[in-house]
Parts: C-alpha cells; sequence; structure tokens
C-alpha cells in the first residue's frame, strides 16, 4: 500500500538514514529488511553503557523472566514410536480435550457464534503469525499460504477487517499483500484504519492519508516519539547479541524483538540478562513475552486491546449493541484484545492453540489451518444470508 500524505513527516516517509550505519560499527548485514531505510536520528539524550560480562545473571532468574521464556512457545509435535512417548501424547491430548470445555472450538460452536451474529455487523481482527502463518524458526519465512491469503480477502470482502501484528506495519502489509483489509502493526502503535469524524482531527499522531486507490485512510502513531529510541536500542540490541548463534533481532519501528527460539537454551539466560541491562538505561521502554521473543517497547498505555477500541471507533462500531468484533490470536500480547472483548461481553476472542493455555479468549482454534476453516465458514455463512434476503 503506497501512501501518498499531504503532511512532510519524518514518521511517513523513512527517508535515507541520517546517520552513517557503519560509524555506529554495525554490518550493513546484520540489519534485518524492515530496517534497511530506516530513519535514523543522532542519539541526542541517550547514552547506553557498552557492558562487556553482562551481570551475573542473577536479575533474569529471580525477576521470573527465565521461567516465562521456557514456557512462551508450545514444543512442536514430534512424530514418535516410543510407546512410553506415544502414551505422553495421549496424556496431552486428553489435557487439552479437558481444556476446550473450557475453551471450546470455534468451528464446533460455528451455530452458536452465527446465531449471535444474526442481524450484527461483524468486525474481524486477526494477528498475523502463529495465526495466519504457521510458527517457523526464521520470522522471515513466516509466509502465509495463497489459500489462506484468499481466506482472508474473502472475509474483507465481506466484513471490515484488520490486521493486528507484533510486526512493523509495513512488513505485515508485505506478506499479506491484501488491499482490502486495515494494518495495526507494532502492536498496534502504527494504525492504517478508516477515516471517521468521531476519531479524526488535528492530534499531532494522527493524519489523514490517500491510498493508491485514492480512499482516505487515517494514520494513528501513538508512540512517535520513541521512534529514535527504539531505533537506538535495536543498533545496541544488534550489537550486543552478535556474539550468540541463532540470536536475531527485528527493529519493527516502535518496538523491537529479540528472538531467541534458535538460540541454544544454555545462552537464553544471556540473552535475558542483555535485555535486561539495556531496559535498566531506559525506564521508558518495557519488556513483553512473546513465543520465543522477547519485545521491547514504550511504556505508554497501548496495546492490541486499545488498536481494536481505536478501530471500532474509526469504523463507526463502537458503542453500538449490533456489532460482534471477532478477534483470532495465537500470542500472549493478544490477550489485551481478547480482555477487552470480554469486558462488556463485546464480541468473541478465540486462541490459536494447540495446547491448553490460560487465556481472556471465549473459543479456541487448533492452529491456522482451523483459522482458515472458520474464516470461509464465515464467508459461506454470510454468502447464504445475503442469498436468502435477496
Ligand atoms: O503479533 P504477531 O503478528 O503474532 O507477531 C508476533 C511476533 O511474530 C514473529 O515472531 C513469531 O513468529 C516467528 C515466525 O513464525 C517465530 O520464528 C518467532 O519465534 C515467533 O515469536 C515476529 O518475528 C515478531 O517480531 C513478532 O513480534
Amino acid at each position: 500500500m503506497e501512501l501518498k500524505s499531504s503532511h512532510t513527516s519524518p514518521v511517513l516517509t523513512d527517508p535515507s538514514p541520517a546517520v552513517n550505519k557503519s560509524r555506529l560499527g554495525i554490518p550493513s548485514s546484520l540489519l534485518p529488511y524492515s530496517q534497511q531505510g530506516a530513519s535514523f536520528s543522532t542519539p541526542k539524550y541517550i547514552s547506553i553503557p557498552r557492558k562487556k560480562n553482562p551481570g551475573k545473571l542473577d536479575d533474569v532468574r529471580s525477576n521470573g523472566w527465565l521461567d516465562a521464556m521456557k514456557s512462551s512457545s508450545p514444543p512442536r509435535k514430534k512424530f514418535i514410536k516410543d510407546f512410553t512417548l506415544d502414551v505422553a501424547q495421549d496424556d496431552a491430548e486428553i489435557a487439552y480435550c479437558s481444556w476446550m470445555l473450557k475453551y471450546p472450538s470455534a468451528l464446533n460452536c460455528f451455530s452458536q457464534i452465527i446465531k449471535h451474529a444474526r442481524n450484527k455487523r461483524i468486525a474481524i481482527f486477526l494477528d498475523y503469525d502463529g495465526t495466519l502463518s504457521p510458527i517457523v524458526d526464521d520470522p522471515d519465512r513466516a509466509l502465509m499460504s495463497n489459500a489462506m491469503r484468499s481466506a482472508v480477502k474473502n472475509v474483507a470482502m465481506h466484513f471490515p477487517t484488520a490486521i493486528i501484528s507484533g510486526r512493523s506495519r509495513d512488513k505485515v502489509f508485505d506478506l499479506v499483500g491484501l488491499t482490502e483489509l486495515y494494518y495495526a502493526g507494532s502492536h498496534g502503535m502504527d494504525i492504517m484504519g478508516p477515516v471517521s469524524n468521531a476519531v479524526s482531527g488535528d492530534h499531532p499522531n494522527r493524519m489523514k492519508l490517500n491510498d493508491k486507490q485514492g480512499k482516505e485512510l487515517k494514520l494513528f502513531q501513538p508512540a512517535r516519539e520513541f521512534l529514535p529510541m527504539i531505533d537506538e536500542v535495536f543498533r545496541t540490541l544488534v550489537e550486543n547479541t552478535k556474539g550468540i548463534e541463532g540470536a536475531k533481532v527485528e527493529n519493527h519501528k516502535f518496538c523491537a524483538s529479540v528472538h531467541y527460539r534458535a538460540v541454544d537454551e544454555k545462552n537464553w539466560p544471556l540473552i535475558a540478562q542483555i535485555v535486561h541491562d539495556i531496559l535498566k538505561d531506559y525506564p521508558r521502554l518495557r519488556l513483553t513475552h512473546g513465543r520465543k521473543v522477547l519485545e521491547i517497547r514504550p511504556v505508554i498505555n497501548w496495546n492490541k486491546g486499545k488498536a481494536v477500541e481505536f478501530l471500532l471507533e474509526s469504523l463507526g462500531l463502537s458503542s453500538r449493541d449490533d456489532v460482534l468484533p471477532i478477534y483470532i490470536g495465537d500470542d500472549r500480547t493478544d490477550e489485551d484484545a481478547f480482555k477487552v472483548l470480554k469486558k462488556g461481553n463485546k464480541g468473541y476472542g478465540i486462541l490459536v492453540s494447540s495446547v491448553p493455555k490460560e487465556t481472556k479468549a471465549f473459543y479456541s482454534l487448533r492452529d491456522p489451518s482451523e483459522v482458515m476453516e472458520f474464516l470461509k465458514s464465515l464467508v459461506r455463512w454470510k454468502e447464504q444470508e445475503e442469498a436468502e434476503c435477496t
């Protein structure tokens, strides 16, 4: 989606780096795609001490980071012949089935869902990784299938649809490639949504734009002031983790991610300590845990739940009884959105998980293939309903 702005804003235009990256000692090959060409500004107010030997790893053990890291993603299913392990897998399946009594399958409960949806406007919110694309080792290879793309496109033709991702908005748009949707990147801190009178205006973090088709859109970036800070932290993270095999740092514009999925578990405490040490110097940044990823983001009171509320308002769908928002996601960061929908019974959160998890979602789906089935079912139901009305 190429957007033309009537404003000249460094945030929108992503100009060439103002600072020579090699001066910072970072070879450009270490910079992931989303960072190349991103806006750099000379750090004025931040200085990061370069610690050669990070602490004694006591902090991250005592503050629970390590435990959170270990439990942050379900283990992959293995094809196991061993009888004892077969039994263990059966036990896991039994545990999953009993968990589903509390969080039933959205596919099994489809008729219940559409009963509530009758005479209502459904709005669809989708997470990307683990929801539309399967979790893979390399974040750059998390591609969605063409079948999923077409299911999402069909959904967007029938219902207002938005993707709310932890990735940068540009990156998630590159991966999805559909112009029929709205996109919110950086956990909702970078929203390209519809223009509505209710929330437009002269707020400094909000501006109107036109897309290629001339459709008016609104950009909302509540964390714009953090851009240089995130940039600097990203560069420091790249520098400080470069000796750890398998570590990968991504710049998502308003947040930075440190992946440890491909890092030997014995080095996880080191990764955690590096992030912990950097965060100590940035009281205005905080940590959240994703699936085998540590995410550093501004402390502002903004998250995927707020993004859902913002988009509903922009769509003119908030504070109405005839609206049914459905949010599908797999990650801890999606819980903020589930919470918003659960509060006041506004709509349905659907957790994508193949293992039992504590969640604020209402329903569950096992994996992206079930997500696709669910989206297709929604379209079939809507088309049937439309046909009956004509
Ligand atoms: O909000 P999302 O769209 O779900 O994005 C959350 C994070 O997704 C990506 O990481 C996750 O998926 C990768 C690819 O499958 C996987 O390798 C990684 O372990 C997962 O954490 C993305 O790379 C992160 O930056 C996002 O924050």
